[in-house]
């Protein structure tokens, strides 16, 4: 079934409502407390790869395990994207959201019924019931690897390189997420692939690349407070996500972050997600693990891990505690 266009919260901030409807309006503990601003003078780390496959490898190495220690979050900078790549991801979601008429969006329209399909779409937790507090966002979700699953022509047609530029980022966020997995094992003295094999052949897993546009909103849970992830122009965030603090057994922890809406300015992220195959069992991984550490969490199927995000929700870290020994 079908979302109806009531539900497209561009389409609502497009009629100019002066309440927002119910089903977006979070529990009390759930809303940021103002101010939303400076609640601290950090910022969440910057790191530079500049170097990384040569001369700085080392240093860049050890910076990357302190801070999956600290924080579970860190932007790059000089990461080998494309910097036009990036400015043509931002162009073309912009231009689909902003410049497609919605009857048009809609034909793209994400089935509803079912959990984690591809499309355009508003309500995410398709399990969770109709009581669900839905995010004030729009999205577009593509399934982009392992290769099988990738058809583009289920992407948008407008504008006209929307899909090359999608296909093309999607290659160079996993040559990235790739090299960015293997730093993370080497930090923990494992071989390189060892988080990679841990999670798929076809799709390793374990972390999300995000690209935002300059509008603040997203946010990383450190120490008790929200950091603000500042903007900056060209950078990738990188979010620990819960399959790496399982496979570390809790060295590296993911991170807890939440995006705020506004009330006068679109914001467009574009979030990447490298997820194990639906069959694979992870656990912490062995070479971590002796006597005097024991394993912290209990093995789990990555398909009974996602099914229980759609049912219960995002939130905090409720899905992954409990898992914990
Ligand atoms: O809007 C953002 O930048 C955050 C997106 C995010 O965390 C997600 O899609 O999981
Ligand atoms: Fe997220």
């Amino acid at each position: 079934m079908a979302e109806t266009p009531r539900l497209r919260v561009q389409a609502l901030s497009q009629i100019g409502i002066s309440h927002v409807p119910p089903q977006f309006i979070q529990q009390p503990e759930n809303r940021p407390v103002p101010p939303i601003k400076s609640l601290s003078t950090i910022d969440i780390p910057v790191i530079d790869l500049a170097g990384i496959d040569s001369d700085r490898s080392d240093e860049i190495r050890n910076e990357i395990g302190r801070v999956c220690e600290e924080w579970g979050a860190f932007q790059v900078i000089n990461h080998g994207v494309p910097v036009r790549l990036l400015d043509d991801m931002r162009n073309v979601g912009l231009t689909f959201f902003h410049d497609l008429p919605m009857e048009e969006k809609l034909k793209y329209a994400c089935d509803t019924s079912a959990a984690a399909t591809e499309g355009y779409g508003t309500r995410m937790l398709a399990g969770a019931g109709d009581d669900a507090v839905l995010d004030w966002r729009d999205y577009f979700d593509h399934h982009t690897f392992p290769l099988s699953r990738r058809n583009p022509s289920r992407w948008p047609h407008f504008p006209p390189q929307y899909r090359e530029v999608v296909a093309e980022y999607a290659d160079q966020m996993k040559l990235l997420a790739h090299k960015l997995l293997a730093s993370i094992s080497q930090s923990l003295g494992l071989v390189a692939s060892s988080i990679e094999h841990a999670v798929a052949h076809s799709d390793f897993g374990a972390i999300t690349l995000l690209t935002q546009d300059d509008v603040e909103g997203l946010q990383v849970l450190k120490d008790g407070n929200w950091i603000i992830v500042k903007p900056l122009s060209h950078a990738i965030i990188v979010l620990l996500s819960d399959q790496t603090e399982i496979m570390t057994n809790g060295k590296y922890r993911s991170a807890i972050h939440r995006a705020i809406a506004n009330s006068s300015k679109a914001r467009l992220s574009v979030a990447t997600f490298h997820d194990p195959a639906k069959p694979k069992i992870i656990s912490p991984i062995a070479d971590l693990i002796s006597e005097s550490c024991p394993p912290r969490y209990r093995a789990v199927l990555y398909s009974d891990y996602v099914s229980s995000w759609y049912t219960k929700g995002p939130e905090g870290k409720r899905n992954i505690d409990s898992l914990l020994l």
